[in-house]
């Protein structure tokens, strides 16, 4: 009873991405389709899948240690489950969209309106604290057909690259969260299955870590390498290692991928030649 159950999504937005991060964190299972319970060969953990609406749940009740869903459907719960940890995967957000032909001045667009959605806590919260009065239309998918059939003025759902709106004539007005996977806990683990948890957690944020950047070499002369390591910041101080041309030396660090660009520029300029940038596997601290 020890293994530490995680429950995830079976089949939709979240799956194939879980299952690479526990695969990317050495965690090994069977991989069967129609499995919805499988037993890591080399980690104490078991996989529950299911319908992602009801991971909230089953880790608040304790049928489940942890999960792995989105940020949205986590707030919408509003089960006593803890968030551990941002996974940085299917990055979305939760907003208001309006049929593309009505002129848009502000949220009193929304009085006394119908707005069709499967997120009515965050919702309502949401019009609650700007003094919205709006009647909730619940609906559990297909959310963007609403206005087109009549069922509502308005909705609120899940917006990614905006295509399924537009398909659907409509238009995003207001945003009212931004989301991304999470991991949730039940806040009342045993020692043992904290200490899982723990381990689990560590090899998560080394695993992301590693994603935010990327490991950089360059080749400069001696009499350039000063400024060259003013530019570059890396995880304490960069190593530099003698070439076989003595005036030239080569310079080994890890800068962040969103930095990347600008910074090759800034280093060409500087003086460095060769570079070369490769991934990371896995970055601990
Ligand atoms: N277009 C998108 N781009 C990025 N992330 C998304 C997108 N749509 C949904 N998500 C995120 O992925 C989660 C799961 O989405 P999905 O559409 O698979 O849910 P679902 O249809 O409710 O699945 P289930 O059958 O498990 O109930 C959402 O709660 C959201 O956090
Ligand atoms: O802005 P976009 O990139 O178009 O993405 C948004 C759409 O993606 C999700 O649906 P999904 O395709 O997962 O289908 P679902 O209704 O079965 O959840 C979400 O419910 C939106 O409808
Ligand atoms: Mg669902």
């Amino acid at each position: 009873m020890s293994k530490l159950k995680i429950a995830i999504q079976k089949k939709g937005r979240l799956s194939e991405k879980t299952l690479l991060l526990l695969q990317e964190c050495n965690i090994r299972y069977p991989n069967g389709g129609d499995i919805l319970k499988s037993e890591s060969s080399n980690f104490p953990i078991e996989l529950l899948f299911l319908r992602d609406d009801d991971i909230s749940k089953y880790v608040a009740a304790n049928l489940a240690d942890i999960g792995i869903i989105g940020e949205n459907v986590y707030r919408e719960a509003k089960q006593e489950v803890d968030l551990i940890e941002y996974l940085g995967f299917a990055s979305c957000r939760l907003s208001l969209a309006i049929p593309r032909h009505f002129e848009y001045k502000g949220l009193s667009f929304f009085q006394n309106k119908k707005i069709a959605t499967s997120y009515p806590n965050i919702l309502e919260n949401f019009l609650y604290k700007r003094g919205i009065t709006a009647s909730i239309e619940f609906i559990s998918g297909s959310v963007e057909i609403a206005p087109s059939i009549g069922l509502a003025d308005a909705i609120c759902d899940i917006v990614s690259s905006g295509s399924t709106l537009m398909a659907n004539g409509l238009k995003e007005v207001e945003k009212i969260i931004d989301s991304q996977a999470v991991l949730i806990a039940n806040p009342r683990l045993s020692i043992k299955k904290k200490k899982t948890l723990d381990e689990l957690t560590f090899r998560i944020k080394a695993v992301l870590k590693a994603k935010e950047n990327k490991y950089i070499l360059l080749n400069a002369p001696n009499d350039k390498i000063k400024d060259i390591i003013k530019i570059l910041p890396g995880m304490k101080s960069p190593t530099l290692l003698p070439l076989a041309n003595k005036n030239w030396s080569s310079l080994h660090s890890v800068i962040q991928e969103d930095q990347f660009w600008k910074i090759i520029d800034e280093l060409k300029q500087a003086g460095a030649e060769g570079i070369l940038v490769a991934p990371i596997e896995k970055m601990i601290f």
